[in-house]
Formats: C-alpha cells, structure tokens, sequence
C-alpha cells in the first residue's frame, strides 16, 4: 500500500492527480492545499487537510500524522509575471517550502517527488535531456532552480519531474491555458497576437499526473523529463485549437519577442526529449491533438 500525500491539490496538477489516484486501491491518498478544499463537491470521499507548505509547522504536523510513504510536490507560485515582481512571495513559495518538505521527508522517511519546470533553462538550445545545463532567464526559474538544488541535497528519496506548459480543465480553477484561452478568444471573434519564436513540447495534466503516479509506483530516484513529445510554437498550437474547434483562424495574428512582451522574459526555445520518461518509466503521452479533444470533451461537458 502506497500512502501518497498530494501538496497544491486545487491546482491543475493537483486536480489531476486527484482524480487518477482516488480510485486506486493500491493508494492511500490525503489531498492538501492552502485554503478550503475546492474539491469536496467533486470528490467527497477525498481525504484533505489544509497545509500551507510556506509553514513549516504545520507541514511536520500533518507529514507526521499521515506518515505518507510519498509526498507529490505541486504546490508553487506559477503565475510567472507575478514571480518577477513580487520576489519574496515567490522564494516563499517555491524554494523556502520546499526545504520544509525536505525537512519533513528526512524526518519521517518519505519519498519526494517535486515538480519542476522548462524554466531553468534559458531556452538557447531546446529540446533539453535531464543533463543540460540549468541557466533561467527570469526570477520564477531561479526559485524553481534553488528548489531543485535543495531537493538535491536530501538524504530522503527524491525524484525530481520537469515539465512544459501544462493545459487542462480544472474544476474552480481561475487561470486559463493555452488551449482554453484561443478557444474562448475566438469564439468571442476577438484577434490574438500568438508568438512563434517560442518552442515547447506542452503537456495534458492528465498525462503529467500520470508521469507523477508511475516515478510513485516505481520509486523512481533522479530527474525525469514528463511532458508532451511534440515541439510547437504557441502559433501552432492556436491553429491546431482553431482547428478542432472549426474557429476563424483569421483572427491569429502572428507575433514574437519584438512585438509581443511580457514582464517577465520567456526562454524561447526549451521542451523536452522524454526518452529516459518512456523507457524507465513506462510513461506515453497523449499528442496535443487527442490533447485537445479530452480538454474539449471536459470544458463542454
Ligand atoms: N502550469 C504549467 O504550465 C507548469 C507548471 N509547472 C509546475 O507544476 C506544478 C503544478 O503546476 P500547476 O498545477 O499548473 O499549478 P497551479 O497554479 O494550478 O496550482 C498550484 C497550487 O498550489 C497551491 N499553493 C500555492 N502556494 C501554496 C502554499 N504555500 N501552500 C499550499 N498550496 C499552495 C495553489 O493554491 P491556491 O489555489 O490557493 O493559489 C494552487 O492550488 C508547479 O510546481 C509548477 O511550477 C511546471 C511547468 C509548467
Ligand atoms: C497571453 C499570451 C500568451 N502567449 C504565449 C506565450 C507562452 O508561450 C504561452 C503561454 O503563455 P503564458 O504566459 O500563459 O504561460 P507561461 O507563463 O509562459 O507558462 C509557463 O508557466 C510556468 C508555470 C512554467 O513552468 C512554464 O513551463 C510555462 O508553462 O502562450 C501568446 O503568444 N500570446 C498571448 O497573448
């Protein structure tokens, strides 16, 4: 029997992985995040308990009454814009609560699983392996680097899984994604100026929490690439979504880096090759397409 604790579980990920592991019989799940449980209605029967991971009391706290043989890491600060400006927020979040978890996993002999991002690396010569050299482009990066580092350094059993631009549907979710936000920008017939210098392989939630389930079930140790296996540019994503949707693909407008920015900068080319994922793990994921279809089939449903 698996006792697997969940951090972040209102987040997409976290979502995610509540639903892939609460009919698992082989898995005691307990669901933690800051704040009420926005899953209660959907799941009732899903174990939660509020963990702010910021507070290292309360993380031993409920680290030590659960005794979880693993914690999934999700919780982060990941509105990147808002990392670049509110600094101390983001180191909170994402490197200080981590060491919290750390604390607690050496503590009680848990085994981590944290999840990483693209955004380590600057984005000069993706698609990246698990052995390229980290070197981010903007401060939530650097946060999400330290945090690797610390998790590093554990003496408990540690995996680290570094993804891509996540979509999905999440339930009481405020942010959107790539996928949901060309949809609804087109069928509002709104023009949107998407980027085509950028370069990732995005990845479905469902898929990314399997890829978290699988390092579970395998005790895996080390760094593992999760993410989708095709390269795209956001333009070719937008396309793809405009596509399926059969939305006006007139209203896409190209842009890139001198014409579209943001406050904080982007690492242009990054995405993953997920050879170690598939081989060791067993992991496959969805193309974006079929990506699109069960984003489709959850958002109308
Ligand atoms: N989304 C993406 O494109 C990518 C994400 N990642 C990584 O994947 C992981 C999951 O991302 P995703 O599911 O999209 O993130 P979300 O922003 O959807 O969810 C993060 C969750 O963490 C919670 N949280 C934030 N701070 C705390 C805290 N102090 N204590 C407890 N919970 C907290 C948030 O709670 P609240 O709802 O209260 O804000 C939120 O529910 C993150 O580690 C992220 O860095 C990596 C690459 C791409
Ligand atoms: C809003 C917008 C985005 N885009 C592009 C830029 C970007 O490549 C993509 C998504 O834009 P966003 O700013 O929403 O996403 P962004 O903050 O770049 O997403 C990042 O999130 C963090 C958590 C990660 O860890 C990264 O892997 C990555 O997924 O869409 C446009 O082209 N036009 C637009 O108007």
């Amino acid at each position: 029997m698996k006792k697997i604790l969940i951090t972040g579980s209102n987040g997409l990920l976290g979502q995610k992985l509540a639903k892939l592991l609460l009919p698992n019989t082989e898995v005691e799940l307990l669901a933690t995040s800051r704040g009420e449980n926005k899953l209660a209605t959907l799941y009732p029967n899903l174990a939660f308990r509020a963990m702010d991971v910021t507070n290292p009391a309360q993380v031993d706290e409920v680290v030590s009454a659960f005794k979880p043989t693993h914690i999934i890491h999700t919780a982060a600060m990941t509105n990147v814009d808002q990392c670049e400006t509110d600094r101390e927020g983001a180191l909170a979040q994402n490197r200080d609560a981590v060491q919290n978890l750390v604390t607690a996993c050496e503590k009680y002999n848990v085994h981590l699983i944290h999840v990483s991002t693209d955004f380590i690396f600057d984005g000069e010569a993706g698609p990246y392996a698990e052995e390229a050299e980290a070197n981010p482009v903007n401060f939530y990066g650097k946060t999400k680097l330290q945090a690797e580092e610390i998790v590093k350094q554990a003496s408990c059993k540690w995996a680290i899984l570094r993804t891509v631009l996540v979509y999905g549907v999440a339930h009481e979710y405020g942010r959107s994604n790539i996928v949901l936000w060309v949809r609804d920008s087109l069928r509002a017939g709104k023009t949107i100026k998407v980027v085509t210098d950028q370069f990732r392989t995005p990845t479905l939630a469902e898929d990314l929490a399997m890829g978290c389930w699988l390092a579970a079930e395998k005790d895996a140790e080390g760094i593992y690439n999760i993410s989708g296996k095709e390269m795209l540019t956001p333009y070719d994503m937008a396309l793809l979504v405009a596509d399926y949707f059969k939305l006006d693909t007139s209203l896409i407008e190209e842009a890139d880096g001198s014409t579209f920015t943001q406050p904080a900068k982007r690492p242009a080319r990054t995405g993953f090759i997920i050879t170690k994922a598939e081989n060791q793990l067993g992991y496959k994921p969805h193309t974006f397409t079929e990506g699109i279809r069960m984003v489709a089939e959850q958002a109308e449903a």
